[in-house]
């Protein structure tokens, strides 16, 4: 035995409900597969604090990893848990994502006390959510809803939803089940009828970047097609300069040994503008084509007129 299998790893996480899920789910794995000692260090971030504006005015994605950053930086824990959806695509220098764990589900769900479906909601019905790719996409599909916005962790949103202030909501499948509210799920999008974000449903470790032996340890995690998949959906959201600001959606499925990847990009202000989508299948087997997949679907993009859907400083 070496010497960090006998000193315990600590993981810096979030403490909404679903992060401190995924911390222990990551815990159990390397207990149970790597014989490492595992303890977690719970934190409040930024982004758990601000509730009232729409995570895009406020800083983005960012906002919930720099806490955990910190922790790694000062030597107070090893490794931090994400949803990887949640990971901006640039990490800060001296960062880096050791591992990918195996994707769940990565659907969006509808969420209703009254309504089975999308089909079933009454014309202009209120749906809550906060995510400008929900939006544009509900959009594109019941032009009719009115959408209003919902923030908060998944209990709240749920709270929200049973006080009665909206018709239906729209989560990640993913975290409903994790949260073993999979069964609040009237319905699920199919992956093409509301295409997830980047990194949807799947689990980054991050760690320091010099820390070689940690990074060695848990290689063995990662589970290479959604490793591969979601680097292809995270470089079409690095090629377009992505942020919350951007609703941007890509998805890469894995069919017939080749990954399939389908992308679309909605205008942040004016919802009317009909949404660009894009759809490549390529057989992947390295990182290089991967990046290559998402940056074709990104040029491809571009070649609609994506420039006049981003914000100007893009
Ligand atoms: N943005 C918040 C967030 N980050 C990860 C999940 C769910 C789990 C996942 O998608 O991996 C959610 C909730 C949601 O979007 O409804």
């Amino acid at each position: 035995m070496n010497a960090s299998k006998q000193s315990t790893v600590v993981i810096a996480t979030r403490e909404s409900r679903l992060a401190l899920w995924q911390a222990e789910h990551v815990k159990s794995r390397l207990e149970t597969e790597l014989a490492l000692s595992v303890s977690l260090l719970g934190m409040t971030t930024r982004g758990d604090q601000i509730l009232d504006r729409s995570l895009s005015k406020v800083g983005g994605k960012g906002l919930f990893v720099k806490e955990l950053e910190t922790a790694l930086e000062e030597g107070r824990a090893r490794l931090a848990v994400h949803s990887l959806k949640d990971v901006p695509m640039e990490l800060p220098d001296g960062f880096e994502l050791a591992a990918i764990l195996e994707r769940e589900d990565p659907r969006d769900a509808l969420v209703s006390n009254r309504y089975a479906t999308l089909a079933e909601l009454p014309l202009g019905a209120l749906v809550g959510t906060s995510s400008l790719r929900r939006v544009v996409q509900l959009k594109a599909l019941r032009p009719d809803l009115r959408i209003e916005p919902l923030r908060g962790n998944l209990d709240t949103r749920m709270r929200k939803l049973d006080d009665g202030g909206y018709d239906a909501i729209v989560l990640a499948a993913a975290g409903l089940k994790r949260l073993g509210a999979g069964e609040r799920i009237r319905a699920c999008f199919t992956v093409d009828e509301m295409i997830p974000c980047a990194g949807q449903g799947a689990l980054g470790l991050e760690v320091r970047a010099d820390d070689l032996e940690l990074k060695r340890l848990i290689q063995s995690l990662t589970h290479r097609p959604t490793w591969l998949a979601t680097l292809a959906e995270r470089a079409v959201s690095r090629a377009l300069g992505g942020s919350c600001s951007v609703p941007l959606a890509a998805h890469g499925r894995w069919v017939d040994g080749a990954l399939l990847m389908t992308t679309a990009l909605g205008h942040a202000e004016q919802t009317e503008r009909p949404l660009l989508r894009t759809l490549h299948q390529e057989p992947v087997q390295t990182e290089a084509q991967a990046e290559a997949l998402g940056q074709r679907a990104a040029q491809a993009l571009r070649e609609q007129g994506a420039a006049d859907y981003l914000p100007q400083a893009c």
